[in-house]
């Protein structure tokens, strides 16, 4: 989309964006992009851009990514049925071969690309990778599903250092070599964590936190951490915001200063919450 916008007013909305600039430039701002806003290509190209715009001013993103649809696109095409159980895909050794392939195979490769395609400098890795994420088996029931024992935030840390936009795949692995699937979201809330991050943005298919899970008028723009324990209490946060809110919760309780949830079938929704008085979506924070 372009706007006619005269030069004059370009440059007014380039020097209202400097305090914000300022604000996040050299700080650490995790971002987990997954689900749907993965799948529609404009939206996917629009956030690439937001991520390259904010590495250009010196912000230090990380990318974590998901890739839910595209496993159950190649599940399918291989003739094998999708489970889930709480949200979680029961994997079973054939299944994180899958996972694997797309996740970081095909998935992270892609975003690499694009990534720098627009100017970015990017570089893929998965959770196996330098000791990145360890995980033990969750759920017997659930096969080769991870949960994280451990993150070791160094190699993220050394590619940050030397300028990269570290590009992780959510794919973790045991002492023992095996490789888990992990969910997304909880995968990057622990690398927020463990990074002790500025601000963790989880992207999703609504707007935040509604008062009203069906009225996106009832948007609540900011709660802190004892309020989304209440919001749970009410019965206000139910179904598949529980775990994204369990995410927040656990990466503010591990450092992470601002969690945002935010809808990332919104373009730009990236720049509007960190480059904008506006804002986007929910912010969490600690108090
Ligand atoms: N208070 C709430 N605000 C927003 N969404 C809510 C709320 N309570 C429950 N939900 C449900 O949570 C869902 C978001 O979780 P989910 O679909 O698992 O996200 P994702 O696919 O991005 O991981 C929404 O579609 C909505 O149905
Ligand atoms: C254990 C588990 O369920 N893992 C997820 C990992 C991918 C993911 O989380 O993708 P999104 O972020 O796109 O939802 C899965 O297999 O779908």
């Amino acid at each position: 989309m372009s706007y006619s916008y005269s030069n004059a007013e370009r440059a007014q909305i380039l020097v209202e964006a400097l305090p914000y600039i300022k604000k996040h430039s050299g700080k650490i701002v995790v971002i987990k992009y997954g689900g749907n806003a993965m799948i529609n290509e404009t939206l996917k190209q629009q956030v690439m851009e937001d991520i390259v715009l904010l590495w250009h001013v010196g912000v230090k993103i990380v990318l974590v990514h998901g890739g839910g649809p595209e496993i159950n696109d190649l599940m399918k095409r291989l003739g094998k049925k999708a489970e889930f159980v709480d949200g979680l895909r029961v994997t079973d050794k054939e299944t994180i071969d899958i996972v694997q392939m797309v996740l970081a195979g095909k998935v992270n490769n892609t975003l690499v690309n694009l990534l720098q395609m627009q100017g970015g400098n990017a570089l893929g890795l998965s959770g196996a990778d330098g000791h990145l994420i360890k995980c033990k088996i969750k759920d017997p029931r659930l096969g080769f599903v991870g949960e994280v024992t451990e993150v070791n935030e160094k190699p993220v840390l050394d590619l940050l250092e030397k300028g990269y936009i570290p590009v992780v795949s959510t794919v973790g692995c045991d002492d023992q070599g095996n490789a888990y699937n992990i969910n997304g979201d909880t995968a990057a809330a622990c690398i927020a964590g463990a990074l002790k991050a500025e601000t963790f943005i989880l992207m999703t298919d609504v707007p935040g936190i509604l008062r009203d899970k069906d009225d996106d008028k009832t948007l609540i723009p900011a709660v802190t951490v004892a309020e989304t324990k209440r919001l749970k209490e009410e019965g206000v946060i139910a179904g598949g915001m529980l775990p994204k809110v369990k995410c927040c919760e656990d990466a503010i309780e591990k450092g992470v200063k601002n969690v945002i949830i935010m809808d990332g079938r919104v373009p730009h929704s990236i720049l509007m919450e960190l480059l904008t008085d506006e804002g986007a979506g929910t912010m969490v924070t600690g108090e």
